[in-house]
């Protein structure tokens, strides 16, 4: 473990209240501020959990970047923004890092309205040269004389998005630094033929220096000046071949050593100014400078606390969650029937895919940050028999919209979608609240969505799923769940069906869809409320709605989704359709952001917990 400096050394950072304090050190002290950073980082981040591995190996990168540009001035544009912990620090936040992600503490992400050095909000991967091209074009028409950065992994480059913003930006020309960290790792080890092109450019660096030697040679010919620069492509192509951002319309420089803080300084000021698309291509190391850290990256890629003494330890086995028994299941389903595939755009941990990537390579596909592709890859499978899972964070399915409804639900292919991290994820935040699949799912031609209320029941769920004749989605929650025991088949459940769990005399019934049916069953019971598991969204249980809306007062929907357009509104809408108009009262998540904090807290804040749902309840009784 480097844990370098002692505590009376530690006089930099904490001088260091914005990016001008940095600047105005000598660049021969940079060093030993990023000492105290990646020490400040490791020793922050195991008190409060958080991104950690992606951070600590941009430390240099983060403090060269802000030492030779005119931050805020000059815009930072981090892709996906697990990275950006150092640049809070450096930005006035490094009292505030002990509480990031807590509520009332900052985000773990770039957040334009928590500072002006966060110049574009981010979370979800590979925007960074779309909105860093937009500022240099902006700044074009505009003149504002500003530069503009994107600062993106290799494994944000592997997203279409990405590309699409290359393809542009060489086009067009603008004044534009991309700059790549490249760590040869995604959160898993970084997949794709574009990750292979990487590793060979960092192998064969001879090439770019030859071509670099190419141009320093014929800059210094003036008699031929003119003829040198039109050919300096020609001579340089003999030499070595271009790169591919080369041919793409940029000036590809590197690769340097991402952990020379002195040589990235110098670099950059070279770089700053010159006009054009370029692209410095920065090697780096993931968890640099913390041993267990650059050992196993992908494990500290995301920590929660941890004793930086000992590094993460494995506790007892906790009770399964949700994606151990997606886990379990799709091995389970691949072993019983051969069609069954699996697909992950580079979530192979986080979605529960560890193992059954090691049993089952064959029928394992990581695309890489790839949802658009990684959802119609499957529609592709579909069509020539195969039973393809798409498992995705609801959150992340956002980016493969258009493919579920164009290429899976239009076309009738039986694709199942394990949408895992949906409702509340927690620290996270905003940008990856699961809060939006059961609105933009029903709407969805054909396409059967469920709600899973406990670990059981999501088994049975994605037993069902996979033996539909259409496409289907199961959504389930961050975590574990009040269930124990697991089925041992795999018997599907009655399509469209729900469960009453209580009858009550209240004349109120609690609809609850997913996650809550906990919270609904206690309120039920104090209240004698009718409570029932809905279980599907779509198609929803049209023949017991209508008993309940002519038996019930009132009824109530509980869901982890947002209230506009979710499964409570799929209710009202069926029940207007046929001219029922029995009072009905939508608990969900309201039409704003909901940042981050602890899971529970923010359930009680919109009212959908015990005490929520029984003041509405008790509200409803009362008018009556
Ligand atoms: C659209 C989208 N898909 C998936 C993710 C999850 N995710 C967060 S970081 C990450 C890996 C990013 O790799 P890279 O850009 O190389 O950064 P590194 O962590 O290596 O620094 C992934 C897949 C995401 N944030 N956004
Ligand atoms: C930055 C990012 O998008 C992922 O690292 C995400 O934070 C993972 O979330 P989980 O911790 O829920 O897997
Ligand atoms: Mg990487």
């Amino acid at each position: 473990m480097t844990m370098g400096t002692h505590d009376e050394d530690k006089v930099l950072l904490s001088a260091i209240d914005d990016p001008e304090d940095l600047r105005r050190l000598p660049l021969e002290r940079l060093p030993a501020v990023a000492q105290e950073m990646r020490d400040y980082l490791v020793e922050s981040v195991s008190q409060s959990g958080g991104h950690l591995a992606a951070g600590l190996g941009a430390v240099e990168l983060t403090l060269a970047l802000h030492y030779a540009l005119d931050t805020p001035r000059d815009r930072l544009v981090w892709d996906v923004g697990h990275q950006c912990y150092a640049h809070k620090v450096l930005t006035g936040r490094r009292s505030q890092l002990p509480r990031i992600r807590q509520a009332g503490g900052p985000a773990g992400f770039p957040v334009r309205d928590e500072s002006p050095y966060d110049a574009f909000g981010v979370g979800h991967s590979s925007t960074s040269i779309s909105a860093a091209l937009g500022m240099a074009l902006a700044e074009r028409a505009g003149g504002e004389h500003r530069r503009c950065a994107a600062i993106i992994g290799d494994g944000g480059l592997s997203a279409g998005e990405a590309l699409e913003a290359l393809n542009h930006a060489g086009d067009v020309k603008a004044d534009l630094l991309v700059v790549l960290n490249d760590n040869e790792m995604s959160i898993s080890e970084n997949v794709g033929a574009l990750s292979n092109y990487l590793t060979r450019l960092l192998s064969e660096p001879l090439a770019g220096q030859l071509r670099r030697g190419a141009r320093d040679m014929l800059r210094y010919l003036p008699p031929i000046h003119e003829l040198a620069r039109r050919t300096e492509g020609h001579v340089k192509g003999l030499l070595a071949p271009a790169t591919l951002f080369e041919e793409l319309g940029f000036h590809y420089f590197g690769p340097v050593d991402g952990h020379n803080v002195e040589g990235l300084v110098r670099v950059l000021r070279n770089l700053r100014d010159q006009p054009g698309p370029r692209l410095l291509h920065v090697v780096t190391r993931k968890g640099k400078g913390y041993a267990p850290a650059e050992e196993d990256p992908i494990s500290y890629h995301g920590v929660s606390c941890f004793d930086p003494a000992r590094g993460l330890t494995k506790g007892t086995p906790a009770k399964l969650n949700y994606t151990d028994v997606f886990s379990r299941w799709i091995c389970r389903a691949a072993c019983t029937d051969e069609r069954v595939v699996a697909i992950t755009p580079a979530m192979r941990e986080g979605s529960g895919l560890v193992e059954y990537a090691r049993r089952f390579p064959e029928r394992f596909f990581d695309v890489g940050i790839a949802e658009q592709h990684a959802v119609t890859l499957a529609a592709g499978l579909a069509c020539e028999g195969a039973r393809p899972v798409v498992a995705i964070y609801s959150t992340f399915l956002q980016r493969g919209y258009d493919q579920v409804i164009h290429d899976v639900a239009l076309q009738r292919l039986p694709v199942l979608f394990a949408v895992d991290r949906a409702g509340i994820v927690g620290a996270d935040g905003a940008t990856h609240q699961g809060t939006y699949d059961l609105s933009y799912l029903r709407c969805i031609p054909d396409l059967t969505v469920m709600a899973p209320a406990d670990e059981a029941e999501c088994w049975r769920m994605l037993a069902t799923g996979l033996v539909l004749e259409g496409a289907s989605a199961v959504r389930y929650p961050r975590g574990t769940g009040p269930g124990e025991a697991l089925p041992d088949d795999m018997e599907p459940l009655p399509v469209g069906q729900a469960e009453v769990r209580r009858e009550g005399g209240s004349g109120v019934a609690l609809l609850a869809f997913g996650a809550l049916l906990p919270v609904a069953e206690a309120v039920g019971e104090e209240l004698d409320a009718t409570v029932v598991n809905m279980r599907f969204v779509k198609p929803l249980d049209e023949a017991l709605l209508r008993r309940l809306a002519g038996e019930c007062r009132h009824l109530v929907t509980l869901e982890e989704n947002v209230i506009a357009g979710g499964a409570g509104s799929g209710v009202a809408e069926y029940l207007s359709s046929i001219g029922v108009h029995t009072p009905i009262t939508h608990l969900g998540l309201p039409d704003a952001p909901v940042h981050h904090g602890a899971r529970n807290d923010i359930l009680a804040e919109h009212g959908l917990d015990r005490d929520g749902v029984r003041r509405t309840v008790q509200g409803l009784l009362q008018q009556s």
